[in-house]
């Protein structure tokens, strides 16, 4: 009998959505896929086919502050109740949700259940921003409809092969015991992008892969064989790469600065480094991609971020490399990686001595292979797909329960 799940992507402000057919065989197909946006301001809610075409859309006025009944309940309740009556038949096998943290101790999906939630909810100071936006709508859904099935999927278990040199921080040990030790992020889009390597190139599904996952949040993992080795995300998501309003790679020597000389609290410090650096921050004007390439012609400061972008990607692509012993493939995807000519070719210009040479030509026409082939390193563009690996996870976790 074919069966539907739903599969929720929650962000800091809103909530991607993709609804999916699946068969007994394991064969699934995308049916629908939405946002509903904007849900603490003004939730609006839209659902469109394989196709594009508007399916549904919807708009709510703005939740009153003094209500404190739960804001995901009004917008998550709609979007059920439509799914419910878009299925028609097809009964909804389960939900799906992409979880940003999953400490040490959950290393694979699992089946949520009042005592889970309350161990997520623990997990909130690790990721104090996209935590609570993972586990709104879960519990939303929770109080809705208690009789769906509910799997959360983690950003943090893919990272769960990485050796231990690349789990620990350089802290006294007792941290690492508290659970302060690297994680890596993006997970689900990593083992999504290792497993269209398998159909794609045996040489990169078998060989030194770095995959550049570049969205507002940015990062990279070295796949070795497919497996993850080494991420430049690490205790939070803040490390790393340039980010679109995140600092990515800071000395912590100057978050005792923020502290000391400038006063600040710990709730001051994180908005400067959550929502107020990376594009944002060095441009001044703005944390999209596609806007500051519109602007870097007559803007020094949007110029001078995408350097910024472009350098430290390059740099950590280089630590990437080392890691692995050298490089035969590098994949980029997300919003910009997946996008972006402009950001593609500034990276592989100075990739040069890693064997890399691109194929402008490809690369303009956002190409699959991207390389030329004269190129050691095989350049490939894969758009990546959270929601496919949130559904195969759903039908595994409720197979195997
Ligand atoms: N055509 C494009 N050219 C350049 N950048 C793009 C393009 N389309 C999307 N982007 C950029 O992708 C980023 C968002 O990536 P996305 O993967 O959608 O983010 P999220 O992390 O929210 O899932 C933004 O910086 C946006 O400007
Ligand atoms: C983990 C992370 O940074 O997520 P996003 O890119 O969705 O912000
Ligand atoms: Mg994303």
């Amino acid at each position: 009998m074919a069966t539907a799940v739903l599969a929720l992507n929650a962000g800091s402000s809103s909530v991607k959505f993709a609804l999916f057919h699946q068969d007994e065989g394991g064969a699934a197909r995308r049916i629908a896929s939405g946002e509903l946006e904007g849900i603490t301001t003004h939730p609006h809610f839209r659902a469109v086919d394989a196709d594009g075409h508007v399916l549904a859309e919807r708009t709510w006025p703005a939740p009153d502050p003094a209500d404190t009944t739960d804001a995901h309940q009004g917008p998550v309740g709609s979007l059920i109740d439509w799914v419910t009556s878009h299925l028609g038949d097809v009964p909804l096998a389960g939900v799906g949700h992409r979880v940003v943290h999953g400490g040490p101790d959950f290393i694979q999906p699992v089946r949520i259940t009042p005592d889970i939630l309350t161990r997520l909810d623990a997990l909130t100071p690790f990721a104090p921003l996209h935590q609570p936006a993972s586990l709104g709508p879960i519990r939303a859904l929770a109080a809705l409809r208690p009789d769906l099935a509910q799997v959360a999927c983690f950003d943090t278990a893919f990272h769960h092969t990485m050796p231990a040199a690349a789990t620990r921080l350089a802290l006294p040990r007792a941290y690492g015991q508290r659970g302060v030790r690297r994680y890596g992020f993006h997970g689900l889009s990593y083992e999504y992008i290792a497993s269209c390597l398998l159909g794609l190139s045996q040489r990169l599904a078998a060989g030194r892969t770095v995959v550049a996952h570049l969205g507002n949040g940015a990062s990279l993992c070295a796949l070795d064989a497919g497996r993850s080795v080494e991420t430049t995300m690490g205790f939070s998501v803040l490390d790393g790469l340039v980010m679109g309003t995140r600092c990515g790679q800071l000395d912590p020597g100057v978050i005792l600065y923020m502290l000391r000389a400038e006063g600040l609290d710990a709730a001051a410090i994180e908005d400067v480094l959550y929502r107020h650096s990376g594009l944002l921050g060095v441009s001044d004007v703005s944390s999209d991609m596609r806007d500051l390439q519109g602007r870097a012609a007559g803007d020094a400061q949007a110029r001078e971020a995408l350097d910024l972008f472009a350098y430290r990607l390059v740099q950590q692509v280089g630590a990437m490399a080392a890691v692995l012993g050298g490089l035969d493939g590098l994949v980029f995807t997300a919003g910009i990686g997946e996008h972006d000519a402009a950001v593609r070719a500034a990276a592989c210009a100075r990739l040069g001595w890693l064997g890399v040479r691109l194929d402008a030509g490809a690369n303009a026409a956002h190409a699959a292979v991207i390389s030329t082939p004269d190129s050691t390193v095989e350049v490939r563009v894969i758009p990546t797909d959270e929601e496919s690996m949130i559904r195969r996870h759903v039908a595994d976790c409720l197979a195997g329960a």
